[in-house]
């Protein structure tokens, strides 16, 4: 599964490395938490998702965007980033957000609310789309955990208690004079993000060694992204990578359709006792709530700190004190 130089690393989800009684799937498990500690991302490549599908929600939520600015405002949320969002300092994205997103109930509330007049095709097919999202988002979190060999319950617990943020997101290209950074360098402060786009460049994600790698899209692979709050749960194991959006191109023409699903934790996220008796490494993340960790991130704290999940919950080990 050694990856290529610059590019991220390729993992296939079949039918055989989906049955966890064959030897695939363990293998295919190292290889998942492999990369998430070295790249905290990976490219899955799986036919789980139907291409036609893919596509119809990629085609029906163009219609999403094509709205006036007063219907797609209706889209609100206490959480930052669920809502509707178009910001004068990142003029090339725009957004939609479905809390809940992974369900019909919150896909038909968020349908109704855009769309008075029905739109039954989009409703369906997004919550088709993204409660496959879903599947696949628990299966990649049960082989990391499987990997780290922490006993089921840890991962029964969590994905109970899942949180899924559906989004819908357009980048434009830059006119003359504009930068090409459509969403500026960022590490999520999710628990795990599963990413598609409209086979559109434009997803660039940093290395631990600062390099950057620009991700090549194709049909039927998907991005896993790691955030803030995997990287906690694991003691500092997972890599949450910084990455950013940028649409280098001068064709005014190009666009980038993206969707995620972003996943938050309802229930207290701790690191198993597992992760520290393991290599006798102490406790670098104290237990912590996800969600009020998400009203921390917009604090003056919380948006200036260079790692917001450490400032908020980590423990300095072997602080000197200055005599
Ligand atoms: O549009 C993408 O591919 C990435 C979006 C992203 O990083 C985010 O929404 O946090
Ligand atoms: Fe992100």
């Amino acid at each position: 599964m050694a990856p290529e130089q610059n590019k991220l690393p390729v993992i296939t989800f079949n039918t055989e490395t989906l049955n966890p009684s064959n030897g695939a799937w363990q293998s295919t498990s190292h290889a998942v938490r492999q990369a998430l500690e070295d790249y905290g991302c990976f490219v899955l490549a799986t036919n789980k998702i139907p291409s036609d599908l893919r596509d119809t929600v990629f085609t029906l939520s163009k219609d999403l965007f094509r709205l006036p600015t007063e219907t797609k405002i209706k889209n609100t949320s206490d959480i930052l980033g669920f809502g509707y969002g178009k910001y004068a300092f990142m003029p090339l994205w725009e957004y939609f957000g479905i809390e809940d997103g992974a369900t019909l109930e919150a896909t038909r509330c968020f349908t109704d609310l855009l769309f008075p007049l029905g739109n039954n095709a989009f409703c369906e097919a997004a919550f088709e789309y993204m409660k496959l999202l879903s599947e696949i988002h628990n299966c990649v979190l049960r082989m990391a955990f499987d990997s780290y060999g922490v006993e089921p319950k840890h991962y029964d617990r969590l994905t109970e208690s899942t949180l899924y943020l559906a989004r819908f997101m357009k980048y434009r290209a830059p006119n003359e004079g504009e930068g090409a950074i459509g969403l500026p360098a960022h590490s999520d402060k999710s628990f795990l993000a599963i990413l598609d786009d409209n086979d559109v460049k434009g997803l660039e994600v940093e290395m631990r060694n600062g390099e950057w790698i620009h991700h090549e899209p194709s049909p039927s692979t998907f991005v896993v992204v790691a955030g803030e709050a995997f990287m906690a749960w694991s003691n500092g194991r997972v890599y949450a990578p910084m990455h950013q959006v940028a649409m280098r191109t001068t064709q005014k023409e190009v666009i980038r359709y993206s969707l995620g699903l972003f996943s938050f934790m309802r229930t207290t996220v701790e690191v198993p006792d597992k992760l520290i008796e393991d290599d006798k490494s102490s406790l670098l993340f104290r237990p912590f709530s996800h969600l009020d960790f998400l009203k921390y991130v917009v604090t003056e704290d919380g948006r200036t700190s260079k790692c917001a999940i450490k400032s908020y919950t980590g423990i300095t080990v072997g602080a000197t004190v200055d005599p």
